[in-house]
């Protein structure tokens, strides 16, 4: 018989209402009376159908021995709690922790197919709960998406575990071949290996049921839907032809018919998702005045070493279960794996849309990001701008360690200042024609002077800085960041203006109108946005990309804005009335467009190496400077439209005579370039990338002038203040740095 509402077991867990029954019993909500604030708990109610005596000793047994297990296993952040145990009129009940969300049957939509790296974010995110499970020695054998919670706060949680069974023979659990006695009948069609369906459960097996979740959310369709070939092997590359082979690779293994043809454990099938992210970064990207990179393979493995470290059972003893602090730091963690798809398409889906929830927004949150460094980072800061004034004032410059040597063999750079560039300069931005142009003395080189957004702002020291844009007076900062947040900043003050909340993904890159009211900004939640930067107020939403939006740029006369994308377009849309105004079709991701001064072009660079000139109001293609070649990650024209620069997968910086097509190849970059900006008037040109240096270059003589060392991460983005007297830059360190021209 059924538990009532109100009824009360185990002395003090009042029923709320029944959650599902399967074939061991029964699931309730409940609210344990015994504490303050009555907090919700779900008990599981198993019963025994033979209620003799003999046969009641062994399921005692049994449940103990269960009870025992799960106990073990709730230690882990991501699995339930388990609070207590007990049995009650020859029945057994278990007390776990409630989790308050819904589960991933309800992202995983049919015809919804997920963004692939939004997938392997999910993979590991579980395979790292499913080592921890299986050095427990435990088979979970009922992994499916109804058994993955997604807390409100984003956090993940594996769940029922009222299947599961200690596995005896810890010899066999090291060689993967270990059986079980108490396994038919448990686990779900299309996610359950044909072994386990034979009684023959491994712990290959739970690898194919993840597999399985994630080739339903690559594909959008249910697994039992899908078919398979004369070898049983399953068909479903065909319907996810848009995803890297590598990663295709992985799934198809996870999932292979012969269990000793999967990975061996949860971890090196983690890890193989893990080299993949690495081999395959998410996206870079640039343009003309602020640029962005994205490499997530960095902030995966971090994320996902995290998880792993969390899930070693040496780190989870039940004594040290992690705080409910720990937990919120956790569940950052977690957020990255909020599918585009689902969150696009169904708002409510949203596990942030409650603001209240979100940890990263609590001040006891903000401050359990503070560290001690940041105090000497204060110091070093304040020092810095102090050094830098009295330098100022003297005319003298310093030598700082982080400048390295090779920018004083470079002495003879920021010569031969044109003035067709300056003209051209003027011509870009009529405004600024008054403006001082800061080439004008051939001995200046970039300090750091200080460090922005370290404090008052909402990125912790685990975000990332993606876009760093200065507002055309340059006055004003703004910053896109992986906790979805841009941050406006007081250039000068240092002082934290706005934030604006509204994407619902990391913030790929951030920029300003031409006339400094409004921004731009992308996400890699298929999200365009442009803001009216006094209020703070979404002004359009651009929706219409498939998948993430690398970069958004507004055109020079300020009535486009052109976005990029990984769904392989690019889109130019109306400022006026946020309408696609244009979709331009290419064949690979495009990481980065710039516009012509006169916003007629636009240059885009893309994964496959193709370089672009595009005729904005047609959307036809007016040149191929490149069809293949090494990835591009960033493009941009110059000022005077004679040249166009690119970044390189190949660690090169490129560029090319829009006229002749011809190319000169600047080397000095030791890792891949993910960024390049022209100074206005054209003189300089900075580059950055993984191997976390910026680099000056004189354009006129193709030489290097100096290189900025400092950021502990690849340099994501880089801007030059309108009068070149600043260079901002931004990393995956989390830290955006100013660099101040000084006189020699
Ligand atoms: N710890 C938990 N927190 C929140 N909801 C839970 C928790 N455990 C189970 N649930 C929810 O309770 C419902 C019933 O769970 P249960 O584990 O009994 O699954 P079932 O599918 O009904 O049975 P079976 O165990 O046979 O799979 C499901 O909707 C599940 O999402």
């Amino acid at each position: 018989m059924s538990l009532t509402t109100g009824q009360v077991i185990g002395g003090h867990y009042e029923v709320i209402s029944l959650l599902g029954g399967g074939g061991f019993g029964e699931t309730y909500l409940a609210r344990d009376l015994h504490l303050p604030d009555r907090p919700n708990r779900v008990i599981k109610r198993l019963s025994p159908r033979v209620q003799e005596a003999s046969v009641l000793k062994v399921s005692r047994r049994l449940f103990e021995t269960e009870a025992q297990v799960l106990y073990r296993l709730g230690t882990h952040p991501q699995i339930p709690q388990l609070f207590a145990h007990f049995e009650e009129a020859a029945e057994f009940y278990l007390v776990q922790e409630y989790i308050n969300g819904r589960d991933l049957s309800h992202e995983l939509l049919r015809g919804k197919p997920w963004e692939q790296f939004t997938v392997a974010i999910l993979l590991q995110n579980i395979l790292t709960i499913l080592s921890f499970v299986h050095q427990n020695h435990v088979i979970h054998r009922d992994i499916k998406p109804e058994n993955i919670i997604r807390r409100r706060d984003g956090q993940i949680f594996l769940i029922d575990f009222g299947v599961v069974k200690e596995i005896a023979n810890s010899t066999a659990i090291a060689t993967g071949e270990e059986l079980t006695n108490l396994t038919v009948g448990i686990g779900t069609p299309g996610y359950m290996p044909s072994e386990q369906a034979h009684g023959e459960p491994r712990f290959a097996s739970d690898i194919y049921a993840i597999g399985m979740i994630g080739i339903q959310a690559l594909t959008g369709i249910m697994p039992s839907h899908l078919g398979k070939d004369e070898n049983l092997e399953i068909l479903w590359r065909q319907h996810a032809p848009q995803i890297y082979p590598e990663l295709a690779d992985i799934l198809s293994r996870m999932v292979k018919f012969d269990f000793r043809q999967r990975y061996a454990s949860a971890d090196t099938a983690y890890e193989a998702i893990k080299n993949f992210c690495d081999r395959f970064p998410i996206s870079n990207v640039s343009h003309n005045l602020s640029t962005i990179q994205i490499s997530s393979h960095e902030e995966i493995a971090n994320q996902a070493s995290t998880h792993l470290k969390a899930a070693s059972p040496s780190n989870q003893p039940s004594s040290n279960r992690p705080t409910p602090i720990d937990r919120h730091m956790d569940r950052s963690n977690g957020n990255l794996a909020i599918p585009a798809t689902n969150l696009a398409s169904n708002p409510s889906a949203n596990p942030f849309t409650n603001s209240t929830d979100n940890p990263n927004t609590s001040p006891s949150v903000i401050l359990q990001h503070f560290r001690p460094w940041h105090i000497g980072l204060g110091i070093v800061t304040i020092g810095a701008i102090i050094i830098t004034a009295m330098i100022l004032l003297m005319g003298e410059s310093p030598k700082p360690a982080n400048v390295a040597s090779d920018a004083e063999q470079q002495e003879k750079a920021l010569t031969d200042q044109t003035s067709s560039a300056q003209s051209s300069q003027n011509d870009r931005n009529p405004q600024n024609s008054n403006l001082v142009n800061g080439n004008s003395d051939a001995s200046a080189k970039f300090i750091l002077v200080k460090e922005i957004g370290n404090s008052g702002g909402t990125v912790a020291s685990n975000d990332n800085i993606y876009g760093v844009s200065l507002s055309p007076d340059g006055k004003t900062l703004a910053i896109g960041t992986s906790n979805q947040n841009i941050e406006l900043w007081d250039f000068q003050t240092n002082q934290i203006l706005q934030t604006f909340r509204g994407h619902k993904g990391r913030v790929y890159d951030v920029f300003f109108s031409p006339d400094g009211t409004k921004l731009v900004s992308g996400s890699d939640n298929r999200e365009a946005i442009i803001w009216d930067v006094k209020t703070g107020r979404i002004l359009a939403n651009l929706e219409g990309h498939q998948e993430r939006v690398y970069t958004t740029i507004f055109s020079p006369d300020g009535k486009m804005v052109a976005s990029s994308s990984s769904d392989s377009t690019i889109r130019i849309w109306d400022v006026e009335t946020g309408k696609q105004r244009q979709l331009l079709s290419e064949k690979s991701w495009v990481y980065d467009v710039s516009f012509s001064a006169d916003s007629k072009l636009l240059v885009s660079g893309s994964k496959d190496g193709a370089i672009r000139i595009w005729d904005v109001a047609s959307g036809k293609v007016l040149k191929t400077i490149v069809e293949r070649g090494s990835a591009v990650r960033s493009i941009v024209y110059s000022y005077d439209n004679k040249l166009i620069a690119s970044a390189m997968e190949d660690n090169t910086v490129r560029l090319w005579n829009v006229s002749t097509g011809q190319q000169d190849v600047l080397t000095g970059h030791t890792n891949e370039v993910h960024i390049v900006a022209f100074s206005k008037g054209d003189r300089l040109l900075a580059s950055a990338g993984a191997d976390k240096s910026i680099k000056i270059w004189s354009v006129k003589d193709k030489t290097l002038i100096q290189t900025l060392t400092g950021h502990d991460r690849g340099v994501s983005s880089v801007d030059f203040s309108d009068d070149v007297s600043s260079l901002v830059s931004g990393s995956l360190d989390g830290k955006v740095k100013v660099w101040q021209r000084s006189r020699k």
